[in-house]
């Protein structure tokens, strides 16, 4: 789309004439003006620059400039009503063709650029002509499937409100939706296609996340989605960005069926500038979001009518069954975990941020152990909450935005989560006041997991661009509902690496009735969920990596203290940011250290803001014969989980390996 030289006549209006869109009040005749007969003087005099409704509407709202010249001329023009961006052109229009073209029919989709609703007509690109015998044409063929090409976040919350039910501005801006009936990620129903290449290259088999399909059951899933995208009115497409570090960004296109998934995205991943997107050209890997449409079981392969399919090959993610728009971001880091590992760069899931002497931090662990909440910190720098990648040159974020848990979300507490949630952040599936738009963010009636996306310049001191140097401490989080950990102790490398494998973190068991036992979960690399390859392989990578920069590991419990959740406490919010403090400043590395029986970690015997009976987990519990019970069944746990790996080497080092099998749990 031109900036301001259209001329093809059928937007009327220039970037002058908005400008002076409404009528200035002029009073020539200085007071006497004033006088009662004269009042209505300037209203019949005012000259207007419009002569109908529809005009004035149309002046409302200013052409976009796009900050560089557009290749493609003004041959795409938006209505006067419909959402519009800076940027398209034919090309952009072909490369979304191509991306919609059916697998089976002669014939792509006729896409078309501007919201269905818009009066005016907008340019198209015509299906490309085909020998296609004219038996083969179908209703499908026919028509148009508009395209909302990197909408702004304001014309997404039109067209959320618009259309999609369940979206509502709460009294701080952002954007309440509803994620349906998932409200959560469905690992059961993930599907990675096996062929020859991934046959050999990834984790495949027990503990593995990755459960095979084989290419022609994703192709029929992948048809499903397209065919349901093109026989909507409209579609959502992102073209955004994965990975802070330039070398290594990659170039993702996410199709959705919903304001409200395109929004996401828009938050999550990294935003291109008008100049990027002008020139974005192909992208590397695409997601076809089909959303609420199912997958269904005459499928191979299906066992719900939820399916997350990956085709590392064709580098296409399509989603059916769920609107659960974490499965997008978490599908894509899951291809991170295959990408960045080939490059020796090694994908975390971690958050990350740095002090004002430029430490950089890592925390690790599994969903709810406090990533988010504690890497955004005030008092330093985000780089990210969640992905991560660690390079030669040090760390960057893969996103462009956070995805905090809100549930219990407090001004007082989370001060900054709190702020960020405005307009343009996505608020999932909470609960607010029907007349007042409040959030409470109490209530669980939809989920306990409500969740705020936003972009990460939303938090005031993120580091953009988002990357930074070689880490210098590495904070394993588990959040351990039995209580028996310590709040904090340092661990060697080959501990380090012991509880990287492991993975471990005991939540309760959610919202059912009378479950009191914790339940203990084991996820190799914090993030097993994700993992492309088998655990080893990003461990020796780690290992190295901290080796060479003499990074400190240690193992922080943000769960429970004094006993197991029902008779002990969850470790206050503030103490643990207190431990994290004296992580970074160095003052920890300084303390004196005693050791723990069984786990053989090290702990201190003070920190600064912490009352010191607890640093001991045993001196907390009042039990201390149920202690050693849960601490026994703790370690067995743990050793039960181990065996998988007792037969794995991590990378070369056999000696290393040794040492890390070593540092499990004694007894
Ligand atoms: N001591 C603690 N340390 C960290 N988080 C805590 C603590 N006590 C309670 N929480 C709560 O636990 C949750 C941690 O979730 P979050 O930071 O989103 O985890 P993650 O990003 O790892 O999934 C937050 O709701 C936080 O308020
Ligand atoms: C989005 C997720 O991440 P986390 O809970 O780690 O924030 C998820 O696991 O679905
Ligand atoms: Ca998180
Ligand atoms: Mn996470």
């Amino acid at each position: 789309m031109a900036g301001n030289g259209n001329t093809d006549g059928e937007f009327s209006f220039s970037a002058a004439a908005a400008r002076d869109a409404l009528p200035r009040i002029t009073t020539e005749k200085g007071a006497k003006s004033t006088t009662s007969s004269d009042v209505c003087h300037d209203d019949t005099a005012s000259r207007v620059n419009f002569q109908t409704i529809d005009q004035l509407h149309s002046l409302q709202k200013k052409r976009s400039a796009p900050t560089t010249p557009l290749k493609e001329g003004g041959g795409v023009v938006m209505g006067t009503s419909g959402p519009t961006t800076p940027v398209s052109g034919e090309s952009m229009l072909q490369s979304v063709s191509a991306s919609l073209a059916s697998l089976t029919r002669e014939t792509g989709p006729k896409v078309i650029r501007g919201d269905p609703t818009s009066a005016a007509k907008v340019a198209h690109v015509p299906q490309t002509p085909t020998s296609a015998p004219a038996a083969d044409v179908s209703d499908s063929s026919l028509k148009f499937t508009h395209v909302l090409h990197n909408l702004s976040p304001a014309e997404l919350y039109e067209q959320a409100i618009k259309y999609e039910k369940g979206s509502f501005v709460t009294s701080t801006g952002a954007l309440a939706t509803l994620s349906g009936a998932k409200t959560g990620r469905s690992p059961k129903d993930k599907r990675v296609v096996k062929d020859e290449t991934t046959a050999s290259e990834l984790w495949w088999g027990k503990g593995s996340p990755n459960i095979e399909m084989d290419e022609q059951s994703f192709l029929v899933n992948r048809e499903r989605a397209v065919d349901y995208l093109n026989s909507l009115d409209k579609v959502f497409v992102n073209d955004q960005y994965l990975n802070w570090d330039p070398e290594n960004r990659i170039k993702v296109r996410i199709v959705s069926a919903r304001a409200y998934h395109s929004l996401f995205m828009h938050n999550m991943c990294i935003r291109p500038t008008a100049e990027e997107l002008e020139n974005f050209g192909t992208p590397d890997f695409t997601i076809y979001n089909a959303g609420k449409f199912p997958c269904n079981r005459f499928t191979h392969y299906m066992t719900s009518s939820t399916s997350v399919d990956i085709n590392l090959g064709r580098r296409e993610m399509v989603i059916l069954g769920t609107q659960y728009a974490g499965e997008m971001k978490k599908g894509l880091f899951g291809v991170m975990h295959y990408l960045m590992p080939k490059r020796k760069i090694l994908s975390l899931h971690s958050g990350c941020n740095m002090g004002k002497e430029g430490d950089v931090a890592l925390f690790f662990g599994l969903s709810g152990t406090g990533k988010t909440t504690l890497s955004t910190d005030h008092n330093r720098y985000l780089i990210g909450d969640d992905e991560h990648c660690w390079s030669e040159t040090g760390v960057s974020n893969i996103e462009g935005g956070c995805y905090a848990k809100c549930i219990d979300l407090s001004r007082e507490k989370e001060p900054d989560i709190w702020n960020a949630i405005k307009f343009g952040t996505v608020l999932e599936n909470v609960v607010f006041d029907e007349h007042t738009r409040e959030v409470d963010y109490t209530d669980k009636s939809v989920t306990e997991n409500t969740r705020a996306a936003y972009p990460i310049e939303y938090i005031p001191n993120s580091k953009i661009p988002c990357v930074g140097p070689h880490p210098k401490n590495v904070i394993l989080l588990a959040c351990d509902a039995f209580g028996v950990l310590p709040p904090v102790s340092k661990l060697d490398l080959a501990q380090t690496m012991y509880h990287f494998i492991s993975g471990y973190t005991a939540l309760v068991a959610g919202t059912e009735e009378g479950v009191k036992e914790p339940r203990a979960t084991f996820s190799a690399c914090f993030g097993a969920a994700f993992i492309m390859l088998h655990p080893t392989k990003y461990a020796a990578m780690l290992a190295e990596k901290m080796k060479a920069q003499g990074a400190t590991g240690w193992l922080v419990n943000t769960g429970w203290s004094g006993g197991s959740y029902g008779s002990g406490s969850r470790i206050k919010l503030a103490y643990t940011r207190k431990i994290i403090d004296a992580i970074h400043s160095g003052s920890l590395l300084n303390a004196t250290y005693q050791k723990t029986e069984i786990f053989g970690l090290e702990i201190p015997n003070e920190v600064e803001g912490v009352p010191s009976e607890i640093l001991e987990p045993m001196n907390a519990w009042e039990d201390k014969v149920a202690y050693k019970d849960t601490l026994l069944k703790l370690a067995g746990l743990f050793r039960n989980n181990f065996e998988t790996f007792t037969s794995h080497k991590i990378g070369e080092d056999g000696k290393l390996t040794e040492e890390i099998l070593a540092a499990g749990p004694n007894f």
